[in-house]
């Protein structure tokens, strides 16, 4: 299946209100639709963990109790009654696909405790290596707000704990709001959505509010603790609306829809390296069109290639500069100089009959690619 993928381990986080559109009840359409989203990119090759909510409301609408759901006790018990119903409509939504499921219940405890994190990191990596969804949600029943330690409290911070415990290379926060706006919407009619947060600041923390829907928990305020966390341990965080068409693909697949958070923490090693620039042994410049593909996590291909400088070899670090002569990045080299030189400003379609030997259709690939 041709599908573009810029993150490979990914966490997606499904909300309450983005699960029950604000009714107190699954909205099975939406599920289904997103299954399906997942189920593609799983196909195309994707590392997919799912953090989900929606247990509480569920139970609420299995028991037909709508009383509010103010104390603790309550919404423990709907949580142990909707948690089997939720995993069914998955089990469901995802056989159809021909995938299978897992569920893992976490609470703080068991990850702030070494043994218990490892536990958890190499179940859920083995679970991805064998192709089955994780289904992953708080475990309310023993999450008690009395033992704060044992407690997220909200699926936003868990996301975030589970995207840094498998080393996700995206956090994908889907509501039923596209993204983070200068006001809460609900309250602030001229609130506008802001698409790009280099770093979280306390002013971009002043702008969160919390959540209208008593099912919910933590609003805004409870993604941007996420987003921070999760951006500290190197991960790229997008807020957006699942209720967008085909919004995980067009994500994953480098699309900048929704608020994107960019990573802060340490780079992996392999990154870290290529970043660090000491080996390079050459440069090559690129066109805006380039320029433009390479930001959006594409590969760099010889078409948009203007100069090539330099003796590197194939496999040799080299800098990707745009046509000012400004510092886009760096990326392994695919072709060393002289064929680069001989393919560049070319087709891709054209290496073949250029060049004796082809290396494929770029000359950086976009997973050795890095822009910094
Ligand atoms: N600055 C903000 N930008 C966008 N939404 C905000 C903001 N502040 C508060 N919100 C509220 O956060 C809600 C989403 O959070 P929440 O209700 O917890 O959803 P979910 O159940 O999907 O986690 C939005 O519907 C919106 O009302
Ligand atoms: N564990 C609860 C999740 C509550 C929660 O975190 O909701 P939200 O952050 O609004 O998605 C449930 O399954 O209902």
């Amino acid at each position: 299946m041709n599908v573009k993928l810029c993150y490979r381990r990914i966490v997606i986080k499904l909300g309450t209100n983005l699960l029950t559109g604000g009714s107190g009840r699954l909205d099975q359409l939406v599920m289904g639709e997103l299954v399906a989203q997942i189920a593609r990119l799983a196909a195309g090759g994707a590392e997919i963990a799912v953090v989900t909510s929606g247990a509480i409301a569920a139970g609420k609408e299995k028991l037909g109790l709508y009383k509010k759901l103010r104390d603790m006790p309550y919404r423990q018990v709907l949580a142990s009654v909707g948690q089997s119903r939720l995993m069914n409509v998955y089990d469901g939504l995802f056989n159809a696909h021909g995938l299978t499921v897992a569920q893992a219940l976490l609470t703080r405890t068991d990850l702030n405790d070494r043994s218990g994190y490892l536990n958890a990191r190499n179940t859920l990596l083995a679970l991805m290596e064998l192709g089955v969804i994780s289904i992953i949600n708080e475990n309310d029943v023993v999450a008690v707000d009395e033992i704060q330690e044992a407690k997220f409290g909200d699926n936003d911070n868990l996301s975030a704990m589970v995207a840094n415990l498998i080393d996700a290379d995206l956090l994908l926060m889907l509501s039923d709001i596209d993204g983070l706006y200068t006001g809460n919407p609900r309250s602030d009619k001229n609130a506008r959505l802001i698409p790009l947060v280099e770093r979280i600041t306390p002013d971009i923390e002043a702008l969160a509010d919390g959540t209208w829907s008593d099912a919910a928990t933590g609003g805004m305020v409870t993604k941007i603790e996420a987003a921070r966390l999760a951006t500290a341990s190197g991960v790229r965080v997008v807020i957006a609306s699942g209720r967008e068409p085909d919004i995980i693909g067009r994500i994953v697949g480098g699309e900048a829809a929704g608020t994107h958070f960019l990573p802060q923490g340490e780079p992996d090693a392999r990154r870290r390296w290529l970043l660090s620039g000491l080996a390079v042994k050459g440069r090559v410049s690129i066109d805006e069109g380039a320029a433009q593909a390479v930001g959006r996590c594409g590969s760099l291909l010889p078409a948009g290639i203007t100069g090539v400088d330099g003796t590197f070899k194939r496999g040799d670090i080299i800098r990707v500069l745009n046509s000012e002569g400004v510092l886009l990045g760096y990326g392994i080299a695919n072709y060393d100089a002289a064929d680069t030189e001989r393919i560049k400003g070319l087709h891709s379609g054209k290496i073949a009959e250029t060049l004796s030997r082809s290396y494929g259709a770029e000359v950086i690939h976009h997973n050795n690619l890095v822009i910094c």
